[in-house]
């Protein structure tokens, strides 16, 4: 019941979002069905009194029968085909309209203000959704075939209880016949009425699955083919089997839910047409039973045979137009979901956010703060400590201990479970973000490189200073490489281009290093960036980027000891709990579990 419900619901959805477009388009097509569904009607009560006529031998009634009869239907005609070239035109303005709302809310969509990717996929899915329904054309024209069929199927109904009802009470026969027949009637209507809404709703199951295999295979050919860091790989390490079946297995199972669709559509429509023959067989038997009692003129047979062809052309065009507008008001959710989001996103800027406070001594608080990712266990666990940005600091800690979470927390990027972090006392979740982010400069261990040129990775612009992107390079064997490419740095970066650069490891690290090096930011945060690098080269160049950036603190994160004692403040980190934060010299004398990490790495470095 509570399905049904929200399938109405989401319908009336539809409906609001179709009227918000366009005023003109509904009401034109429901109007236009309307009288597109009178009009036989009328011709099948007309025939009825006009046979009748022409068996009593009245002649002349039967001729201005016609006459008004078909005079009316030709009016009703003409008015319906102007409806329905308004309302044709409407839905295609009405559906551009949709196509530029939908592409002006991914416009709008600051992807700073953006907490996680989900967005995305919903940007993703209206887009398809849109495409793949046809849009407001279709959804108008389902509209059309649904009021067009329940007005048939009302009116045919009121014609085939009038022959139901004439002549009830007349004798005991026909009470006790009328009576037999409606049960019989109901009974099996009622029986495949029951079959066909179970059809309805794993048609409905099997289209929601079929949009989700898309998207599936959709994320494969742009996450996997279309990546080629990942190609290499699948190359090097012989993937290819693996990833392939993959994919052969999200198509296969397309294949089978696009056949078991089919399937349903087809059964569906045979229902339809045993729920027609199922009155048909008892109307008739009724009809000319009354007929050969004298309670029925032989014209009413037309009206019979009138109302029995109405309704099965209507109950089947509102079976198959029903399901398909079902799956029409799923794929609408996603256009609904992201029109709704684009006002959040949008009251984003009047937030009332506040921009950080910057002092001569600026300090990150954690109070008792958790974290956990959404799938586990939390990672880290009731941190509260002081941590003021200056000089040179490092948190070290074994693999997984938890160095890039507190990081991440650090940054705004991952909000606590529990607990809050403040910045110079203000609670960083009421800071503007980009504001925010911007004090910082951060090379994470996975830096990215986007496709875009040389020059605007480093200064993540397309507007800046040539020689100031030149001098925020540091390493030498970079300034080589860019020299002597055709177009320097202007060249483009990736797969967006046509010559497909793809840099060295080293020379990408180089980049993400210049730009932390370029950026304006009051804090530098160096999350593992040289990790590929032996344990003394790690130390030089440690040495060479806290040299260079002396004029802004800076923060290293490694699980190598080596490098530790370039910081003035080291927190250990283990298991997600500071277990000891001080000087190298302090924490040798005092933390055991440092003490160990330092004797374990340190014949590496004399
Ligand atoms: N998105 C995620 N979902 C679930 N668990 C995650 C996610 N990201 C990290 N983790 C887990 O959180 C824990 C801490 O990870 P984190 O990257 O902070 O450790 P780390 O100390 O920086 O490790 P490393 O030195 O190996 O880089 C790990 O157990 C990791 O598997």
């Amino acid at each position: 019941m509570g399905k049904v419900r929200k399938n109405y619901d989401d319908i009336l959805k539809t409906i609001r979002l179709v009227m918000h477009i366009d005023k003109a388009a509904l009401p034109a097509s429901v109007i236009m069905s309307i009288i597109n569904a009178i009009v036989p009607l009328v011709i099948v009560l007309g025939n009825t009194a006009i046979i009748n006529a022409i068996v009593r031998g009245k002649l002349y009634h039967a001729k201005s029968m016609v006459l008004i009869v078909y005079s009316v239907s030709i009016v009703l005609y003409i008015v319906s085909s102007l409806m329905q070239k308004i309302s044709n035109t409407r839905a295609v303005k009405a559906n551009e309209t949709l196509r530029i709302l939908i592409h002006e809310a991914w416009e709008r969509v600051s992807f700073q203000s953006l907490v996680t990717a989900e967005y995305f996929s919903k940007m993703m899915k209206s887009e398809s959704s849109f495409r793949y329904s046809g849009g407001i054309v279709v959804f108008c024209h389902q509209i059309q075939n649904l009021t067009g069929g329940l007005v048939t199927v009302f009116g045919s109904f009121g014609l085939l209880i009038w022959l139901t009802s004439v002549g009830f009470l007349s004798s005991t026969l026909m009470v006790i016949s009328t009576l037999t027949t409606l049960s019989f009637l109901l009974i099996f209507e009622m029986l495949l009425l029951r079959v066909f809404r179970h059809l309805t709703n794993g048609n409905i199951t099997l289209f929601a699955r079929l949009m989700v295999l898309e998207r599936k295979m959709n994320y494969f050919l742009m996450s996997i083919i279309n990546k080629y860091e990942i190609l290499k790989s699948v190359k090097t390490w012989g993937t290819a089997g693996l990833i392939q079946k993959r994919y052969l297995d999200s198509w296969n199972l397309e294949k089978k839910t696009n056949h078991q669709l089919v399937w349903n559509d087809y059964i569906s429509q045979i229902i339809a047409a045993l729920m027609i023959s199922n009155i048909v067989v008892w109307m008739f038997s009724l009809v000319i039973l009354k007929i050969r009692m004298g309670f029925l003129p032989v014209g009413q047979l037309n009206t019979l045979f009138g109302g029995v062809v109405q309704i099965s052309a209507a109950v089947a065009t509102i079976a198959s137009t029903w399901q398909r507008t079902m799956r029409f008001q799923n794929q609408m959710a996603y256009v609904n979901d992201i029109l709704k989001e684009k006002r959040i996103l949008d009251s984003q800027d009047d937030s009332g956010e506040e921009y950080p406070v910057i002092r001569e001594h600026n300090i990150i608080s954690f109070d008792h703060v958790s974290f956990g990712y959404n799938s586990g266990n939390e990672v880290i666990h009731n941190l509260s400590f002081n941590f003021e940005l200056s000089g040179i600091s490092a948190i070290i800690g074994e693999n997984g201990s938890g160095k890039t979470t507190l990081v991440k927390l650090m940054l705004g990027l991952l909000r606590p479970t529990k607990g809050n972090i403040f910045w110079n006392g203000q609670n960083i979740r009421e800071i503007q973000s980009d504001e925010y982010f911007g004090l910082f400069k951060v090379v994470f261990q996975d830096f990215r490189i986007f496709d875009v040129t040389i020059g605007e990775n480093i200064t993540a612009s397309d507007d800046y200073n040539h020689e100031q992107m030149k001098s925020a390079i540091f390493d030498q064997n970079l300034k080589d490489w860019i020299s002597a490419l055709p177009n320097h740095e202007n060249s483009l970066v990736g797969m967006y281009g046509e010559s497909n650069l793809q840099p060295s490891g080293g020379q990408k690290q180089q980049m993400a290093i210049a730009r932390s090096n370029y950026k304006n930011g009051i804090y530098q945060i160096l999350d593992e960036p040289s990790s590929k690098l032996d344990p003394i080269q790690e130390v030089s160049f440690f040495s060479k980027v806290a040299m260079l950036s002396s004029k802004t603190p800076s923060l290293f994160i490694t699980h190598r000891i080596g490098v530790v004692g370039l910081a003035g403040t080291i927190i250990v980190l283990r298991s997600g709990k500071i277990v000891g934060v001080g000087t190298k010299k302090s924490l040798l004398r005092n933390s055991l579990y440092f003490r160990k990490i330092w004797d374990s790495q340190a014949s590496l470095y004399k």
